[in-house]
């Protein structure tokens, strides 16, 4: 599917997009989610995390800031999500800087199959066993591409799902086949929430395309980062608070044919 027809189905659809998320975040990632063409919920009562993945499209799963019950609700939901055979897309925000963090993650990924995690370079290196230091929430060891890309294929044959690595250029990778993103700009590290964004908006276009997850991921992170271009070039001059409200602007604008005429990508 390419990747206009992938933003055609997700405006067509509107899918309804299940959240247990952080509340740094929370915000943005309801904003993206609508913009792109969705239905965003938010919803983590231990009473409710069930039934409403149940009448969801995909369930979104973000750690950044956990507690015990959270993930309990997590554990719900992603169960309930499997049941029903929705896509459940996790972000691993924060792996990599403390134990109860990597344990929880760990738990997550046992009690629940993920079709796609997404995460920065640091996050998925922990994720994957590997002898990696998250700076809280930011990438903290990096890693040259070729190794990046090796650690994400590890980990999709290992969870049998798709795993992508934000940041510079973007992995996106099943395990067999591999793509680089190349769309995006560096300021988009600079503000909180970019991460958590691309996750919703990645849910978002699986949501809408669960018949073909890794077309869908690609579509999802091209339309983040040529937003992120455009909103750079668009209001970067006046700073950093205008820059992350253009972002969803953007998320808002883009369309099939700029989708299509701005979306790069290389074979990885
Ligand atoms: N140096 C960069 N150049 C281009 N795009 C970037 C860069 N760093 C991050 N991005 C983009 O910012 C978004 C968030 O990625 P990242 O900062 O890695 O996530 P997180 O906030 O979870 O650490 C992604 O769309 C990614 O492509
Ligand atoms: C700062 C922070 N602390 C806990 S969650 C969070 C937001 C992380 O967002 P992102 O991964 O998109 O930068
Ligand atoms: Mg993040």
């Amino acid at each position: 599917m390419d990747t206009a027809e992938c933003l055609k189905r997700v405006r067509e659809r509107n899918p309804l997009v299940h959240h247990i998320t952080n509340y740094v975040t929370v915000n943005d990632c309801a904003n993206a989610c609508l913009a792109v063409g969705g239905s965003p919920v938010m919803a983590d009562a231990l009473e409710e995390a069930a039934d409403m993945s149940g009448i969801s499209d995909a369930l979104v799963l973000n750690i950044g800031t956990l507690n015990a019950d959270k993930v309990k609700a997590m554990i719900l939901a992603g169960k309930a999500a499997n049941k029903k055979g929705i896509p459940v897309i996790f972000d691993p925000v924060g792996c990599g800087a403390t134990s109860f963090r990597n344990r929880m993650a760990e738990e997550l990924l046992k009690q629940v199959h993920m079709a796609v995690i997404r995460g920065n370079v640091s996050e998925i290196q922990s994720l994957a066993g590997k002898d990696a230091q998250t700076k809280g929430v930011d990438a903290g060891t990096t890693s040259g591409l070729d190794e990046a890309a090796a650690t994400a294929k590890a980990l999709a044959l290992r969870e049998k799902c798709i795993v992508i690595i934000s940041g510079a250029k973007d992995i996106i990778t099943d395990g067999n086949t591999t793509i680089l993103i190349t769309n995006g700009c560096p300021e988009m590290a600079q503000i909180t929430g970019s991460g958590c964004m691309c996750t919703t908006v990645v849910g978002t276009f699986c949501a809408a395309c669960s018949e073909n997850l890794f077309d869908a991921s690609k579509a999802a992170m091209m339309a983040m980062g040529i937003s992120g271009e455009k909103a750079w070039a668009a209001y970067g001059v006046q700073g950093l608070g205008h820059f992350h409200m253009g972002l969803i602007d953007y998320l808002g604008k883009i369309d099939e044919e700029m989708i299509a005429k701005d979306g790069h990508f290389e074979n990885g």
